[in-house]
């Protein structure tokens, strides 16, 4: 029986994982992680991270085929493939500070690979890493002195959260990558030969390591640079009166560019698209290429502004100034369906309104209040390491801040309501209930496109929703300070 193991059990390492065991019966597989907490969750009832069918998948396989646990070196020792899917925060001291990826998570699990085999390995870098990180790992693993011998691959991975369990079972292309010797292409098909269980074979594209490395530092950047670029836009059709729905839906009819992907918000967040553009600019630059460099800074460039010229317009709005005012905010995950806070825009826009001195009152269906403590009060890129390693010093702001539990008790008494994440109950609700309980005038700040703006104004709100045409009372306003 083959035997698979996973070091890192996180959004990537579980839900992968789980999937293989659950398309390769005849395949043994071990999640592995050094935190404690995270693994006795995967094997309780309470999955440590909420993805929509994922409880299914890993109740049908958990204790037959998929095993959780925190003996990490007895199961890397006895795998014949080894999976790494762990933390690559941005670094943030030294050198590449701010942007390159911080690789002493890797490193660290390399060094131990290489000192616990005893028999030959095919490595496995799942995480995202810069390209030829390859080359770095063989180096550490070539260190093992006990005839070993090590393959190592790169096999990105491209589930978004949320939907990870249909990405999983349906991807639109697996992405292997190795050297190109015998030995290296051995271990492609060996690692193609797990997927090729349930993904057809015209899906299942090999590369030279490099190709498979960028391809995935590629591919966010493409993702992240359509968002930035019609947030780009919906700054404009505020300032000519078009609406960015409309233009994103002509525009998408093209079949160049396609309809995915194309809606505007207060900005992308989510573990990856900042910190994988971050990376990119920093190999750009360590190769000299300071105009590509720039280009790509200006995506996450746009994406902060987006935020912050939300802050902008809640505040301008509300006759400049929010100190001492209850502001609701619903949503506080980085998108719909998960739990997952990591990079929200929601922790910007709170900060910005807290640093106005906004007393906030946050309900999001899926974030614990403990969550939301912990993010605003971290430092930038603390977030992306094991949690039992994040430094946690709650600020005096915080105190100010209540987490509710739900959308009614969020808004009683509140003179505006912001709206971050997109989730299906905030299309649902009653806002004439809402509107009748709010202080007045009554603000909504739609971060998302999911009200109907018209509707709210005839109940009486005064409404800005990005990108759309502005309401009398904010067309005035300045739009930036
Ligand atoms: N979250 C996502 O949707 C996607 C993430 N990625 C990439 O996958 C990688 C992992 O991301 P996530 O799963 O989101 O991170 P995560 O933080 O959820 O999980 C990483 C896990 O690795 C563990 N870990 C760290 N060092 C370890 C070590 N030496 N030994 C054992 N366990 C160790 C941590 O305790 C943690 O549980 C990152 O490089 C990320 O960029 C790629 C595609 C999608
Ligand atoms: O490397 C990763 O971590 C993953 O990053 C993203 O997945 P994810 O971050 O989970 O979620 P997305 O659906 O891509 O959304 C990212 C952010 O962009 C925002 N977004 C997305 C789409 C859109 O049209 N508009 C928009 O503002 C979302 O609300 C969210 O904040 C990619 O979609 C995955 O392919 C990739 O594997």
């Amino acid at each position: 029986m083959v035997k698979i193991c996973c070091i890192g059990a996180g959004y990537v390492g579980g839900p992968t994982m789980a999937m293989i065991a659950l398309k390769c019966p005849d395949i043994e597989v071990a999640v592995v992680d050094i935190s404690v907490p995270r693994i006795a969750a995967w094997n309780s009832e309470t999955l440590p991270i909420f993805e929509p069918g994922l409880d299914e998948v890993v109740k049908t396989c958990r204790g037959k085929n998929l095993f959780f646990s925190t003996d990490v070196e007895r199961h890397v020792a006895e795998a014949d493939i080894v999976f790494v899917s762990v933390n690559t925060p941005t670094k943030t001291r030294g050198l590449g500070a701010g942007k390159a990826a911080d690789l002493t998570y890797w490193e660290s699990a390399a060094r131990m690979i290489a000192d616990v085999s005893k028999s030959d390995k095919i490595v496995v870098e799942k995480s995202t890493v810069p390209v030829k990180t390859a080359e770095a790992i063989e180096k550490i693993l070539s260190h093992n002195n006990k005839g070993v011998s090590f393959q190592i691959l790169s096999n990105p991975e491209f589930l978004a959260e949320g939907t990870a369990v249909e990405d999983l079972k349906a991807p639109d292309r697996v992405l292997i990558g190795g050297r190109e010797t015998p030995a290296g292409r051995q271990a492609v098909e060996a690692l193609k030969a797990v997927y090729a269980h349930w993904v057809p074979e015209d899906r299942i594209l090999t590369t030279n390591l490099w190709s498979a490395e960028l391809s995935k530092l590629a591919a966010n950047a493409f993702l992240a640079q359509r968002i930035s670029s019609i947030n780009a836009m919906s700054a404009l059709c505020e300032a000519t009166g078009a609406d960015v729905a409309e233009v994103a839906y002509a525009i998408g009819k093209d079949s160049r560019i396609g309809s995915r992907f194309l809606n505007a918000s207060v900005g992308f967040g989510g573990s990856c698209f900042q910190k994988d553009i971050l990376n990119l600019v920093y190999i750009c630059e360590c190769n000299g290429l300071i105009d590509v460099a720039n280009y790509w800074k200006q995506v996450v460039q746009i994406n902060d502004y987006q935020k912050s010229r939300f802050v902008q317009r809640v505040v301008s709005s509300m006759f400049n100034t929010v100190s001492g005012k209850k502001v609701a905010v619903l949503g506080f995950a980085f998108k719909k369906d998960t739990g997952d806070t990591r990079e929200t825009p929601a922790i910007d826009v709170c900060n910005g309104l807290l640093g106005d001195k906004a007393l906030l009152s946050i309900y999001d269906p899926q974030v614990t209040e403990q969550q939301i403590r912990r993010d605003l009060s971290m430092n930038k890129f603390d977030w992306d390491h094991p949690q039992h390693l994040q430094p946690l010093n709650l600020n005096d702001s915080v105190n100010s801040v209540q987490v509710v539990k739900d959308a009614y008790e969020a808004t009683k008494d509140a003179h505006g309501l912001c709206i971050l994440t997109e989730w299906d109950e905030f299309r649902k609700l009653d806002y004439q209930k809402i509107y009748d309980q709010m202080q007045k005038p009554a603000f909504v700040f739609d971060g998302r496109n999911v009200t109907n703006v018209e509707e709210l104004r005839k109940i009486g709100f005064i409404v800005y929703s990005i990108g759309k045409p502005l309401d009398a009372w904010v067309k005035d306003l300045p739009s930036s300070a």
